[in-house]
């Protein structure tokens, strides 16, 4: 059963789904990946590429995906995708992936074997550690999925800590090697989809939503891929002319953007439109994503699975989780379906200031015994 946790270990903004598809999509997706080009101490290289170059369907599933298990529901596609392999014992040192060249989020995919992503507050920012520690470790489980959004992108640095695998990889693996697939969007892409959302919404609240996004984005201006200088308003608008060709193609089903897994390779209800044949005609309207929003904190991750004491906790916070997602959704007005079933949210930041208050003994700040616990 998928779960998503929401600020995972307390970090703003970084949002973790576990469990969200089968072994048989995880093996395909490792195994299609392209060749490998040059290396960096044990951490190879296969990408870019993009959805008018090397862009397996699955892809495209995984994106709808992010949508339909209530991930991120306004999921701006993603039109770059790097694909990484990680030999054991190697690792990715920390650094930003930069707003200005990418749009709202970096979505990472785990395959293979698990890995570990740590958080290390920007300067300024330390005060966001709990005392005595100078990162926070977040395991990323075989087949999960996680998003960079917010203050996870623009206050804290991120990378991946050296591989050393806990568990014994599948058949599949020989090499025992972690793969993570990292889709983006570049930033005038995602501008561009977020201006013509807006175009096509009739609905107020909904295009008041798409507004605030686009004002968000509009602090940060495109940089060139090589180099990081500012682009020209030609450069831009050539990119804006490329981001509206993509997008049309895809309105016009030459890229098939609305294709989904089969029911039975994802651990969670598809929308009813998405299930009948695998994919979304075009011009159909998918219902809104299954999410709801939880509340609570979760203990550890999902590998901690043998740990009783752990489990009961877990089991606990999830119920508390579940009674705040009810409270809220008696309060939400936003008409989103309260009977989804199969999909568990905890949110680790709550936003609820009655418990942070309870959470914090009253500082304000979140107590760190419950936040770093992971493996
Ligand atoms: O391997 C990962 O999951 C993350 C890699 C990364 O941080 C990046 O490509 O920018
Ligand atoms: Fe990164």
């Amino acid at each position: 059963m998928v779960q998503i946790f929401r600020n995972a270990h307390g970090v703003e903004g970084l949002h973790l789904a576990t469990d969200c598809f089968s072994e048989e999509v995880e093996r395909r997706i490792f195994s299609a990946n392209r060749r490998y080009r040059g290396s960096r101490n044990g951490r190879e290289s296969g990408g870019p590429t993009g959805p008018t170059s090397w862009w397996p369907d699955d892809y495209t599933k995984l994106t709808n995906l992010i949508r339909d298990c209530g991930l991120l529901p306004g999921y701006v596609p993603p039109n770059y995708c790097l694909h990484l392999k990680y030999q054991v014992g190697s690792a990715f040192c920390h650094h930003y992936d930069s707003r200005h060249r990418w749009g709202e989020v970096i979505v990472g995919v785990n395959l293979g074997q698990s890995g570990v992503i740590y958080f290390v507050p920007k300067d300024g920012h330390e005060s966001m550690l709990p005392p005595g520690m100078n990162s926070i470790r977040v395991t990323l489980p075989r087949r999960s999925i996680y998003i960079m959004s917010g203050a996870s992108r623009l206050d804290w640095m991120h990378g991946i800590a050296k591989q050393q695998p806990t568990q014994p990889p599948p058949s599949w693996n020989k090499q025992n090697v972690r793969v993570s697939l990292t889709f983006r969007s570049t930033k005038v892409f995602s501008d561009v989809y977020l201006k013509r959302q807006h175009q096509i919404e009739t609905d107020v609240e909904k295009q008041a939503e798409l507004q605030a996004r686009i004002d968000s984005q509009e602090k940060f201006y495109p940089v060139r891929e090589y180099g990081g200088a500012k682009m020209s308003n030609d450069e831009v608008e050539r990119h804006r002319k490329k981001a509206n060709e993509l997008l049309d193609k895809m309105d016009r089903g030459e890229i098939r953007a609305q294709l989904r897994f089969e029911q039975h390779e994802v651990t969670f209800p598809l929308p009813a439109a998405c299930a009948s044949n695998g994919y979304v005609t075009n011009g159909a309207t998918v219902a809104p994503a299954a999410a709801f929003q939880g509340g609570g904190r979760l203990l550890g991750s999902a590998d901690d699975s043998d740990n009783e004491m752990k489990k009961a906790i877990n089991a606990s916070l999830r119920s508390l989780a579940e009674d705040r997602a009810t409270r809220r959704r008696k309060k939400d007005h936003s008409g989103r379906s309260s009977s989804d079933k199969g999909i568990v949210v905890v949110d680790l930041l709550s936003d609820d200031e009655e418990d942070q208050k309870k959470e914090s003994g009253g500082n304000g700040k979140m107590s760190p015994d419950v936040i770093v616990i992971d493996d």
